[in-house]
């Protein structure tokens, strides 16, 4: 069975598949002249995915080969059962580059019931595509998945023939105009919201809580989704970007500057990345509210946490865990504090399992996790969906690399909504946290007006 529309569907409450039952997973590949990756994912009504990163990965994907999908506080787990199910028996022939990956990401919490704007993202969900182009140092390349070698071979030259008409390059554009804006959260209930979790930081039920806003932004033209991640990799080049659009219309687009992790064999890197000032408009300006966030002692116990949290979930799983020093993340709008975090495996682990073991780290949920958990979901009036949760890919080795899917947004017909927060710890300001949010939502609305 390969169907072009849905693909293979393994959810986690499909009893129809039995769980041993290997799946026969063929694919083929060839080397491309460059080709435009926008106009590649340029289509409507169907599954695409556009993942690129820092270190000079590029791919896109088009079409379900297999699909896998869960719910429940299991869901890392359903998504392993069925990537093995998916991938035990793969036969690719091409380059280890070139081979297919599953890609897609799970929503913040697991108890996420998708509903507009987040409708199609389940709580996890991942799509092995039927095409996907690979761009890295090795060259570019088309792979074409299938269920049996005439399928994928046959697939693999239409395509290869469809992307030879294609443009080699397509414009970028401009942005859609934006028509109006509308907040989930006034500057006056944030103030309430994060007057609140200081107290509870001061009664001593949580440390720290990210808590966050959202922007819906109504468009005047319909958002190129393409078009805006090229421009955002102009201004963000040292960030992610990545793109998962559902066959149901909805499209989550970004450009993070995190890493969640990366897994190559038992190596590991991932990092802490919170404490925020903005940009200068001099060098010498930019100089000092870098130096002001490295000697607050504010931030630096913020980011702190996130680097504990890091270790105390990594250490277990870990024959050697190295934290590197603090350096400053200088992005277009914004600069961060960073701690480079790297690790080898004691075991053999699967990155979902790392990623289920570090999500969410501080730098997006707080700590205790539970406690600021049960205080994100009872402040914010608004559902996070996917944003700040880990969006990426995995493949059948159990290698993988997640991002954190912030400096974020859902787009459907003529609306993006946008995500941004800040964490929450003793002595924090409302007003610079708030002035900080808006900072954060500014390299997608940048982009859309
Ligand atoms: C929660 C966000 O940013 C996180 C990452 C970097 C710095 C952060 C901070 O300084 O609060 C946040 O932890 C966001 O972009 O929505």
């Amino acid at each position: 069975m390969d169907q072009s529309s849905g693909g293979r569907r393994l959810t986690a409450d499909t009893e129809s598949l039995p769980v041993d039952e290997p799946t026969d997973l063929v694919s083929r590949s060839r080397e491309l002249e460059d080709v435009s990756f926008g106009a590649i994912v340029d289509a409507e009504q169907e599954s695409r995915i556009l993942w690129a990163t820092p270190g000079g990965l590029e791919v896109v994907g088009r079409g379900v080969a297999v699909r896998m999908s869960a719910r429940g506080p299991d869901r890392f787990d359903r998504i392993r059962e069925q990537a093995s199910r998916a991938f035990d028996a793969l036969d690719h022939d091409g380059p280890h580059v070139a081979r297919p990956r599953a890609f897609g990401g799970f929503s913040f919490h697991d108890e996420h019931e998708p509903g507009p704007p987040w409708t199609g993202f389940d709580a996890a969900s991942f799509v092995v595509p039927q095409i996907l182009v690979i761009r890295s140092e090795d060259g570019t390349w088309l792979t074409a998945v299938g269920t049996h070698p005439e399928a994928a071979i046959e697939r693999l030259e239409r395509w290869h023939d469809r992307l030879a008409a294609l443009p080699a390059m397509q414009p970028s554009g401009t942005g859609p105009g934006v028509t109006s804006t509308q907040r989930t959260t006034s500057p006056a209930d944030w103030t309430d919201q994060v007057e609140a979790a200081l107290e509870q930081i001061e009664q001593g039920t949580i440390t720290k809580v990210v808590l966050a806003q959202s922007l819906s932004v109504t468009l005047e033209n319909s958002v190129h989704v393409p078009g805006t991640l090229e421009r955002l990799r102009r201004q963000y080049p040292n960030c992610y970007r990545f793109l998962i659009a559902n066959d149901t219309g909805g499209t989550f687009f970004g450009a993070p500057p995190e890493r969640l992790v990366s897994k190559r064999d038992n190596r590991v890197e991932t990092e802490a990345l919170a404490g925020s000032v903005p940009r200068g408009e001099t060098p010498e300006e930019d100089d000092a509210h870098a130096a002001d966030m490295l000697d607050s002692e504010k931030v630096q116990r913020e980011h702190g946490l996130v680097v504990e949290a890091i270790r105390n979930q990594l250490e277990p799983l870990a024959s050697e865990l190295t934290v590197d020093e603090r350096t400053i993340r200088r992005l277009a709008t914004i600069q961060h504090l960073q701690t480079p975090i790297a690790a080898t495996l004691e075991g053999e682990s699967h990155v979902l399992e790392i990623v289920e073991a570090l999500h969410p780290t501080p730098a997006v949920g707080g700590v205790p996790p539970v406690a600021a958990w049960e205080t994100i979901r009872d402040t914010e009036t608004f559902d996070r969906g996917w944003y700040a949760a880990p969006v990426g890919w995995f493949d059948a080795d159990g290698d993988g690399e997640f991002a954190v899917g912030l400096r974020s947004g859902v787009a459907s017909d003529d609306t993006v909504t946008l995500f941004a927060g800040s964490g929450i710890v003793a002595d924090s300001d409302p007003d610079d946290e708030w002035d900080e949010v808006q900072l954060k939502f500014r390299p997608i609305l940048d982009e859309l007006r």
